[in-house]
């Protein structure tokens, strides 16, 4: 019996990467000197795993800035608006040039577009492929990190993400035809993991590992055929190491777990957490194949239920060549250890696991299964842990009380009869999505009260003077509903959580959000109550600076589940119940103190959106019973807004329709579909403020643009229902850029505004 992790955080346990890769864009360190931090850390984690215990060690788990595109450069599938940055120059700075130029963006290129990594709150971003793309083996850096760690002394499998998910994770450049599909190179594309897989076995390489999440997926289902021929071929390769395939995030799809036991592959991984009953049935006739089985939750920071997960184990034993105790996913997904969370309330801390303890229980589990003795100790605690029930304290009997009491809220009256309740706006009115730049002051005064070396009153003046600065900035432009900026807000998840009984939050917790950016994602151990109002104070406080409405922001149900780790005791459904109802006193507080206009963000509601069709139906019904049980007691008077992040709406239209918000802002600018399409498609017929430009570039864009943007929405959208909104994310940026480019958005409404009246 042996053990494994697929992955490792990659951040550094002091978010090390983060400082470098910010210095490093800052022109403050050299490339060579971030390629030392880089180093550091990977030794750094190498080690970890061997002091652990860890017998079989990953590599290649590392990334600058994000595993999928490093493999798309590696196979040298880069649009040809990069191939020119840099040209010519073939030193390590020119390299990293290009490399951040298609992940940030840089004065010639914009960047690749970004989005979600299956169900998680990490994004990757996506490859653009077109038939003129030529695959070639252009990098080698799974090889030289393999090389690295052997250095070292550590004997490591490289991972690499998978050919079938890499295609079907990219997308069609807009020059390729209509129709045309990424997996159309995957043919070319074998030739290059071949070669590679070459040279890593003349390196020395025992196994590979190949990620393919995307067998847990419905497009994973689509492919099985591709898939049998991939892995035959791979598995045909002269000289290569063994090679392990990863399914996580889910069970393996119908057929997927089938068809790579007919391929020459040496073992398969799984995630028996998330597909426990479905793919323990499943793995029979592995034959002399290896199994990983993932019974550690990569993906929450509970601690593993010990025997359960040996009785898992137990019951595959003989069921393959070899039973490995493995994780169900790669670490990336949770905080590096526990033991530095000095300020968790003890009942909380002890129910815990981060990715360092995560590689204990791993051990554990190994060595109980191999029958060594000395861990009788170890069990019989987990024994006793696993008997034992949550303590009472996490129990909240009003909440639960006034929940049922509830039952399934009465629904709002009708938009047309809400609409004529209200104030009215002029058309396309303009806004923004509720963030202001986050300062460098901000963070600083945060982190200088935090600290204590500031009062709570006077970090609040900083605040209300930023608040004041904000609204006057506002009106200057000439928006139409403003907001306060969120200055007191560190994360838009986080904030709610420490002011929600029932959530725990960490002082080190950080988990890769994208690139250098990071959250600390809240713990959501018990039942969820709101002692006291949360934002009704700095609502009110901006409302009194200004006559024009202000906006109130929320984050919703959904997308605080999402962000946070949740328990397991009980459905998502009643979990999200709970925080709608503290929502729902929320927002009628906000309505009491005069505020007219709310927005509860649902940012995470396509994220959440399971990966399988069969599941749905289940997922909307609770989904927007949350929503509406949050925002149904609002009076036809007020406006309830609601964001959403990303595109691929089609998908979602109708759970968005199904809010019943009166206004949705949608981030659109950096995506090639149009939601107002998608959502009028679906029978929309509500307030829609599609984002009308992309943020995430400090490009400012030009008034003829954004009044592009307003026309193409206006296709499908009468001008009362148009909101002029930019997309989200304004904290992550400075206001050299974000006041120039609101005012261009200002303008452009102004002139189409004036066309429309004329
Ligand atoms: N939870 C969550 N998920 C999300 C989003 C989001 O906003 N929140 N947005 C989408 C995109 N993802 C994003 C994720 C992170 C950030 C982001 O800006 N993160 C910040 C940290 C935000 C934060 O928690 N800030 C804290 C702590 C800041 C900090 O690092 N302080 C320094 C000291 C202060 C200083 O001098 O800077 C420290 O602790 O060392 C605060 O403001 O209080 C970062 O990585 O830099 C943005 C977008 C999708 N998922
Ligand atoms: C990630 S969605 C962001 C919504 C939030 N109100 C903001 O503007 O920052
Ligand atoms: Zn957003």
């Amino acid at each position: 019996m042996t053990t494994t992790v697929l992955g490792y955080p990659r951040i550094g346990p002091r978010r090390e990467l983060k400082r470098a890769l910010e210095s490093y864009w800052a022109a403050d360190i050299d490339a060579a000197e971030l390629d030392t931090v880089a180093a550091r850390l990977r030794g750094a984690t190498w080690r970890t795993l061997r002091e652990a215990g860890v017998e079989h060690i990953p590599s290649n788990t590392f990334s600058y800035y994000d595993h999928v595109l490093d493999t798309a450069v590696m196979f040298d599938l880069v649009a040809p608006r990069f191939a020119r940055i840099a040209e010519g120059d073939d030193d390590r700075s020119a390299e990293l040039r290009r490399y951040f130029a298609m992940a940030r963006g840089c004065d010639e290129a914009a960047p690749l577009r970004m989005t979600k990594w299956f169900d998680t709150n990490y994004h990757h971003l996506v490859p653009e492929l077109s038939p003129a793309t030529r695959p070639r083996l252009a990098g080698r850096k799974p090889l030289s990190e393999y090389v690295q760690a052997r250095g070292l002394g550590y004997e490591t499998r490289p991972v690499l993400l998978g050919p079938l998910t890499l295609l079907l994770l990219s997308e069609g450049s807009p020059d390729a035809p209509r129709g045309w599909r990424p997996l159309e190179l995957l043919d070319g594309l074998l030739d290059c993991y071949a070669e590679l897989l070459g040279e890593l076995a003349s390196a020395g390489a025992g196994w590979v590992q190949l990620d393919e999440p995307i067998l847990a997926t419905d497009a994973g289902q689509e492919v099985l055929r591709e898939l049998g021929d991939a892995y035959e071929r791979l598995g045909g390769v002269a000289q290569r190491p063994r090679i392990l395939v990863a399914v996580y995030h889910g069970p393996a799809g119908e057929g997927a777990l089938e068809t790579l036991k007919r391929t020459p592959i040496e073992g398969v991984a799984l995630d028996l957490v998330r597909g426990n009953a479905e793919d323990v049935s499943k793995v029979g006739g592995l034959g002399a194949k290896s199994l990983v089985a993932g019974v550690v939750d990569g993906r929450n920071v509970w601690r593993a239920d010990i025997p359960a997960a040996l009785s898992t184990l137990a019951s595959l034993l003989g069921l393959a060549g070899e039973v490995v105790v493995g994780t169900s996913c790669p670490l990336l997904h949770v905080p590096y250890d526990l033991e530095v969370e000095t300020g968790l309330d003890p009942s909380v801390r002890d129910r815990l696991a981060f990715a360092r303890q995560k590689l204990d229980e791993v051990v554990l589990l190994g060595r109980a299964l191999a029958g060594a003795e000395d861990v009788e100790e170890q069990l019989a605690g987990a024994r006793q842990r696993s008997s034992e029930r949550a303590p009472r304290a996490f129990t909240d009997q009003r909440v639960r009380a006034r929940l049922e009491a509830l039952g399934q809220a009465p629904a709002r009256p009708s938009y047309r009869q809400r609409e004529r309740a209200r104030a009215p706006l002029p058309p396309l009115p303009t806004t923004t999505i509720g963030s202001f730049p986050q300062t460098g002051e901000i963070r600083a005064a945060r982190a200088a009260h935090r600290a204590g070396r500031i009062t709570t009153q006077e970090y609040e003046r900083e605040m209300r003077a930023e608040i004041d600065r904000v609204i006057a900035l506002q009106e200057d432009i000439g928006l139409d509903v403003l907001v306060h900026g969120e200055p007191e807000r560190n994360d838009m998840v986080q904030y709610f959580a420490e002011r929600l009984d029932g959530f725990a939050v960490t002082d080190h917790g950080w988990v890769q959000s994208y690139g250098s950016r990071c959250v600390r994602p809240p713990i959501l151990y018990g039942d969820v109550a709101r002692p006291a109002p949360m934002t009704v104070e700095w609502t009110t406080y901006a409302q009194s600076r200004t006559d024009r409405p202000v906006k109130g922001m929320l984050t919703g149900p959904v997308t605080m589940l999402a962000w946070s780790f949740v328990r397991t005791d009980q459905p998502l459904a009643e979990t999200a119940r709970q925080v709608a109802l503290a929502l729902r006193d929320e927002i009628s507080d906000l309505e009491r103190a005069g505020i007219r206009h709310i927005q509860v963000d649902e940012a995470a509601l396509r994220e959440l959106l399971p990966l399988r069709g069969r599941d749905h139906a289940a997922y909307t019904a609770w989904a927007v019973g949350a929503f509406r049980l949050a925002t149904s007691g609002a009076t036809a008077g007020t406006r309830i807004h609601s964001h959403m992040c990303y595109s691929e709406f089609s998908a979602i239209a109708p759970v968005i329709d199904a809010l019943d918000a009166d206004v949705t802002s949608i981030e659109a600018a950096r995506s090639q579909a149009s939601p107002a399409a998608d959502l009028a498609g679906a029978g929309f017929d509500r307030g829609i403020g599609p984002g009308v430009y992309d943020i995430h570039s400090p490009r400012v864009p030009t008034v003829a643009e954004i009044e592009q943007a307003l026309r193409a929405a206006l296709e499908h959208t009468e001008p009362e229902r148009l909101w002029v909104n930019p997309d989200c994310g304004l904290k992550t940026r400075g206001y050299a850029e974000v006041e120039p480019a609101l005012r261009a958005m200002v303008e452009a409404a102004r002139r189409i505004r004036a066309e429309l009246a004329g």
